[in-house]
């Protein structure tokens, strides 16, 4: 739902940054990249350690360029089968590493398998989510469905809920409580979305095979 109301905003506030970096010859395709390695970096050396405010803080500084890369390959007139492919599936990556990160944690010093199990579930079930998108746009159909919790709300949810959470180790009480309770509902949120979209491609390619997609 964050990529239908809040990309137009990103979109203009990132827009003079895109340019910079194009007027200093930096490509799309560096952005992706890098800001994938980015997030990666940051998820799996800070958060395993627990170092979830600075961790997140990395993250949030590296996940934002992928709101950049395509902008840049807009603005350069250049966008390209080969760059959705590209960003889409660095998209996983990161993902990946981001609950990687906290899973790892969970099995070492967080030291709870219940909370191990649900970041990885997490992690399974948001790339599943986005599977369900892509093998269904590659088969023809719209996959034409807001879901509720989208690759944007499973970050935003748990690196809101990791920053504050880590401020715990600042001394601030009750915040550590909230990284359980957003993984809780990325999980249960995932689940929702994943039917939501496994019911609309049901819903289109009986509509496609029947010659009446809307
Ligand atoms: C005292 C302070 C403590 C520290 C607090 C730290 C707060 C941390 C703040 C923010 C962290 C969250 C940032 C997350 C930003 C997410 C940006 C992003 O990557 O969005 C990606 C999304 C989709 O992009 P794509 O189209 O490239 O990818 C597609 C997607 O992967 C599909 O997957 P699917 O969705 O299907 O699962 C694939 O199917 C598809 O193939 C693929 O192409 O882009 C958007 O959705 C655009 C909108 C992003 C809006 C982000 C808003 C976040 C901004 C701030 C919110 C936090 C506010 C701060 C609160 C702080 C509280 C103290
Ligand atoms: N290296 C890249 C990255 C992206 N693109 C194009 O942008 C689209 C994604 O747009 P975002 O605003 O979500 O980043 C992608 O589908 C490509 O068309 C590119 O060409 N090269
Ligand atoms: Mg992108
Ligand atoms: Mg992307």
């Amino acid at each position: 739902m964050l990529n239908k109301y809040a990309r137009a905003f990103f979109t203009r506030v990132l827009t003079p940054f895109a340019a910079f970096l194009i007027r200093h010859g930096v490509s799309p395709d560096t952005v992706t990249v890098l800001g994938t390695a980015g997030v990666v970096a940051g998820a799996l050396v800070l958060f395993p350690v627990g170092e979830f405010f600075w961790g997140t803080i990395v993250i949030t500084l590296f996940v934002f360029s992928d709101l950049v890369d395509g902008n840049m390959a807009r603005q350069l007139g250049r966008s390209s089968r080969w760059g959705a492919f590209l960003d889409s599936t660095l998209d996983r990556v990161a993902d990946g590493a981001v609950f990687g990160g906290i899973a790892l944690w969970y099995a070492g010093g967080g030291d709870s398998v219940t909370l191990c199990a649900v970041a990885i579930f997490c992690l399974a079930s948001g790339q599943v989510v986005s599977y369900t998108k892509a093998r269904g746009e590659s088969i023809g159909l719209p996959v034409a469905v807001n879901g509720l919790v989208e690759r944007a709300e499973r970050l935003v949810v748990t690196l809101v809920a990791a920053g504050l959470a880590g401020l715990h180790a600042f001394g601030v009480p009750g915040v550590d409580v909230l990284l359980p309770v957003a993984l809780w509902i990325v999980a249960v949120g995932s689940l929702v979305t994943l039917a939501q979209r496994v019911v609309t491609v049901r819903r289109e390619a009986a509509e496609a095979d029947a010659g009446t997609v809307s």
